[in-house]
């Protein structure tokens, strides 16, 4: 097998496999040899996977790549998949929302899903591909669309394509491997992802069109012609380059930042002042343009002396064989051996009237005019630093200078001359520095080489992706998530609620405890590949290695994503309560991550019946979860700004990536029949208290259940220890007040007022809800049925994908239908808001009222993390919450990791039990266990 060294350029995805590759080789060659055993068993391999991935691209150099034909390969697609309804293509967009619409292809046709950029180095692919289409439940969907008033899809009336935008790359020497990976993954094809979506234009006689930039467009049409029947439909360079440009600076959140003396920060663009700037594109050549608008430009001028000088010169003085061994020279290099310095000059002294240390180059390879020495005198590393300083300060002062002729202040660089580099980035923003003064400032973009093929894919009409706003727009790293979700298939709960009233729902969920405490069947020792955990390395000094490999992650798009409306203030909204940007915060939490994943693994393993696929898959995960994260260790701002919630959700996306679609299901399973069961007694307690004392128990009901956190090391240990469930009657018999924060005298003056005052009770509440359980079951739902009770709408809020053991809302309906056989408040509610749909409830005591009712009412939050950026939720709770006037988050994640600083419009209560003991310190001067209560009135 080939080793990546000789095969340098595997793409963006495919850099993302190299490093995977590096790490998991052993692993790969395992699945590979597995592969079609796989296959047998059943196991759905995605499309996109990683997996796949690794073991097409993994195999390495030319002619030995083994692609898997589309045909063959173990996607599992099931015949009645949707297809894009041709019918229904109209636009017929209601434009009174201050969103812009999105247009979407109206039909398959329309929709090219790859464009290219063939330059003289290096061949740029932009690909679409759907996203895997996700179980959903239909039923319930219709009946909280109609019930939220959302039409159709809240407000678009034609089908909304959601799916990713990859980026490869491909010397444009090896052409020929572009056209296999192209033909492989059967993008020549018409419609969006030919593998599911058949519109073979080819093979009907039409020539299917593509649209290609860059000067190979023109060079290479005929070979793309006769090699995969396409016709190249040529878009000019420059437009290609600003349009790619501005679309990044709008849509991508963390796109643009500067990098000097080592550090890298982000820069937000606003949008409405964007324009002008200068965009200088390094490619093999330098292109520089004044860019005032969307297509208003102008090229103003260029060098010749670019990446190609760069990697030819290089490769001509160094025998360097590949661009970025010759950039890991240059980091090893000492470029005073060969430039002439102002000290060499000046005896060794600075040249301060003009402001020039003796360390600065006085002339670039000035000492190699020495008759003494010949080539094979100058180490190839000095070389090849001192060539890149002479390129990178060169291409930095001529940029400044033209954003000078101009007035520009802002510089972007892009071009895969950048290659991420740390040290070409420091290069070029000294230079633009120094020569302004201060006054410019060179920023770089981190989809650097593909501005020109994505400006190629914009050049699609109707697929209206420069329509889109940012939050629609995810970026995932380093991986795809395919959307899967599981239902839950609890046995029939029966005789537990029909004996024994003598002993106390808490007592019988106590017994029902083993169902909570006992182990969880563990994969055997020793197949997990936990040994082998990547420890970060951490290069230090300036001269980083190549950080770009996992720079540019799939952009997710989700059209239907939107802004939850009850923000106060989006724009400043920042869900992240804790800041990774301080290192000491990171390395802790870079800790518990790691500490966490042999139990992870575990769980993961056991949940897929702990074949030896699956742990064959929970040693892939396990490698590449840990090689990010100790790539984040190096480089926290490698996939973007990182935040705490972003590493939680990497783990999760991890787990999907490697078809783990719900670790903790089990688990989750048998805490919801053990709480289902006592749930009936619960509520005969609660209903025998004054209001008052109801309401105090429903709080600390809810906090004490909180506990239920297999995301916690805290707790884990004390499931483990099966002590768990003792601290839970502990805490729900007793809970200490007041709590560490603690508004609930405030909340319960606004929900049942003071003295003679009654206060008019929510219109519609949304109950963010975090763990399966006790936490959803005796914790939330309790709550839930008393606000219904005050004649306040409830909206249950729930995670979209699974998240440790978070519950979904594909699961809720069956457990609210289970609760409702037993409560009328709840059924009532239930049936209002459409969540008994399928089943005829029977009550407990065989009546049947069915006098109306406020609804009760299930959305998804469109995310599969335990945490949740309100920048990012699905449709259908941006609708729900339009009209919410309290808001309920409960759990750390969605509380106090994300959201304990959010402001809304309307009032919120924030609940959520500390399981950790650094951030009980740090964020409530608190300790492990203790409880938040936090009341914020509209703001
Ligand atoms: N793996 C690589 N192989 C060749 N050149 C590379 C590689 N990675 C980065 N480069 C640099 O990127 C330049 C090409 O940049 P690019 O933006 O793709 O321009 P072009 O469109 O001219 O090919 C090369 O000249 C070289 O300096
Ligand atoms: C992942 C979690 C946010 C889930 O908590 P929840 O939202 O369910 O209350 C939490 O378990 C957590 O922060 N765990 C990591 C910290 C620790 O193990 O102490
Ligand atoms: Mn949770």
């Amino acid at each position: 097998m080939a080793s990546l060294k000789e095969d340098p350029i595997l793409g963006i995805d495919g850099i993302i496999i190299k490093e995977e590759f590096e790490i998991a080789k052993p692993v790969i060659d395992k699945l590979r040899e597995d592969r079609p055993a796989l296959e047998t068993e059943g196991t759905v391999i995605k499309g996109e996977s990683v997996i796949d991935k690794v073991i097409e691209e993994g195999s390495g150099g030319q002619g030995e790549r083994d692609m898997v034909p589309p045909t063959s390969t173990s996607i599992h697609r099931s015949g009645s998949r949707p297809q894009l309804d041709l019918s229904k293509a109209a636009i017929e967009g209601n434009f009174e929302e201050r969103d812009p619409t999105i247009l979407l292809p109206n039909q398959s046709d329309d929709i090219s899903h790859l464009a290219l950029d063939i330059g003289g180095s290096l061949i740029k692919l932009v690909y679409f591909s759907r996203h895997q289409d996700r179980p959903t439940n239909d039923k319930r969907k219709k009946t909280v669309k109609e019930r939220l008033g959302i039409s159709n899809g809240n407000r678009r009336s034609y089908p909304i394509l959601g799916g990713r935008l990859h980026f490869v790359k491909f010397e444009t020497s090896k052409i020929n491997e572009c056209l296999d990976f192209i033909s492989s993954k059967q993008l020549h094809r018409g419609g969006v992802d030919s593998h599911s979506w058949h519109s073979d234009t080819s093979s009907n006689g039409n020539a299917v069109i593509k649209k290609a930039t860059g000067g190979g467009a023109y060079k290479y049409a005929d070979l793309l012609k006769e090699r995969l029947g396409v016709s190249l439909d040529k878009e000019d360079e420059m437009d290609c380059l600003v349009a790619g440009a501005n679309f990044l600076l709008k849509a991508i959140r963390h796109e643009a930042f500067t990098h000097m003396e080592g550090q890298k920060e982000f820069v937000q663009i606003d949008q409405n002042d964007m324009f002008p700037y200068l965009l200088v594109n390094i490619g093999s050549g330098v292109s520089m343009i004044k860019v005032d608008g969307d297509g208003k430009f102008e090229r103003v001028s260029g060098t010749n002396v670019g990446g190609g000088t760069y990697w030819g010169l290089g490769r001509l003085l160094t025998k360097c064989k590949s661009f970025d061994e010759l950039l890991e020279l240059s980091q090893k290099g000492d470029n005073g051996t060969i430039d002439m310095l102002v000290g060499d000059i000046y005896g060794g002294m600075d040249y301060n009237k003009i402001g020039l240390s003796a360390s600065t180059i006085a002339s670039s390879f000035g000492k190699a005019i020495s008759e003494k020495k010949e080539l094979t005198n100058y180490r190839p590393e000095d070389i090849s630093l001192s060539l890149l300083r002479m390129i990178s300060y060169n291409i930095g002062q001529i940029s400044y200078l033209n954003a000078l002729r101009f007035g520009l202040k802002r510089i972007f660089f892009g071009g895969f001359f950048i290659r991420g580099h740390a040290y070409t980035m420091d290069t070029i923003s000294f230079a633009v520095h120094f020569w302004s003064k201060g006054e410019a400032q060179a920023m770089f973009l981190r989809h650097e080489g593909f501005l020109g093929a994505l400006g190629a894919f914009m050049s699609y009409e109707k697929h209206g992706l420069d329509d889109l706003m940012v939050h629609q727009l995810v970026e995932r790293f380093p991986m795809g998530a395919p959307y899967t979700g599981g239902k839950i298939h609890g046995p029939p709960l029966g005789d537990l609620n029909e004996k024994a009233s003598a002993i106390s729902w808490m007592e019988k969920f106590v017994q029902k405890g083993t169902e909570i405490t006992a182990p969880v069947p563990m994969a055997s020792s020793g197949t997990t590949g936990l040994g082998g955990f990547e420890v970060p390395s951490s290069k230090g000094g300036t001269l980083r290695s190549d950080a770009s490999a996992l720079n540019v992650g799939v952009l997710h798009l989700v059209p239907t994503l939107e802004v939850f409306p009850q923000l106060a203030d989006p724009k400043m909204y920042e869900p992240n309560t804790i800041d990774l940007a301080d290192h000491s915060e990171l390395e802790y939490w870079f800790t518990v991550l790691s500490d966490h994943l042999p139990d992870l693994v575990d769980k993961a393993v056991a949940s897929e019946g702990g074949t030896d696929d699956s742990k064959r898959r929970g040693d892939a995960f396990a490698h590449a979860f840990s090689a990010h994260l100790a790539r984040l260790m190096e480089e926290p701002a490698a996939y973007g700004k990182l935040g705490l919630a972003n590493l939680l959700e990497l783990r999760e996306e991890c787990l999907r990536e490697f078809q783990f679609v719900d670790a903790y299901r089990s688990i989750k399973q048998r805490e919801n029949e053990a709480s289902l069961a006592v749930l009936p007694d619960l509520l005969v307690e609660l209903d025998s208290m004054t209001e008052e004392t109801r309401l105090l128990t429903l709080i600390e009901g809810v906090l004490a259940a909180n506990i239920f956190d297999w995301g916690s090391r805290a707790c884990v240990e004390l499931y483990h220890k099966g002590t768990i469930i003792e601290i839970y009657r502990m805490s729900r018999n007793k809970m200490q007040r007041p709590w560490r924060v603690d508004d609930f005298d405030a909340f319960k003056e606004r929900m049942l007022g003071s003295g003679d005052k009654k206060p008019c009770p929510h219109k519609r509440a949304l109950l963010f809800v975090d763990n399966s359980g006790a936490d959803v079951i005796l914790g939330m739902l309790p709550l839930a049925r008393e606000l219904l009770r005050h004649g306040t709408e409830v909206v249950l809020v729930a995670n979209s994908l699974p998240a440790l053991n978070d519950v979904t809302a594909m699961e809720l309906p069956d457990i609210v239908a289970e609760a409702a056989k037993h409560c009328d408040i709840l059924r009532r509610a239930a049936e209002a808001g459409g969540l008994l749909v399928d089943a005829m409830i029977n009550t407990s005591d065989g009546s049947k009222d069915n006098s109306s009712s406020v609804p009760l009412m299930v959305v998804e939050n469109g995310c599969g993390s335990p945490c949740i950026d309100l920048r990012q939720v699905s449709s259908e709770l941006a609708a729900a919450a339009k009209d919410a006037d309290l808001i309920v988050l409960e759990g750390m994640g969605r509380a106090l990791h994300t959201n304990f600083n959010a402001r809304f419009k309307c009032e919120a209560l924030k609940l959520a039990m500390v399981k950790n003991q650094r951030l009980a310190e740090k964020l409530i001067e608190g300790n492990l266990y203790d409880c938040v209560c936090r009341y914020e009135p509209a703001s």
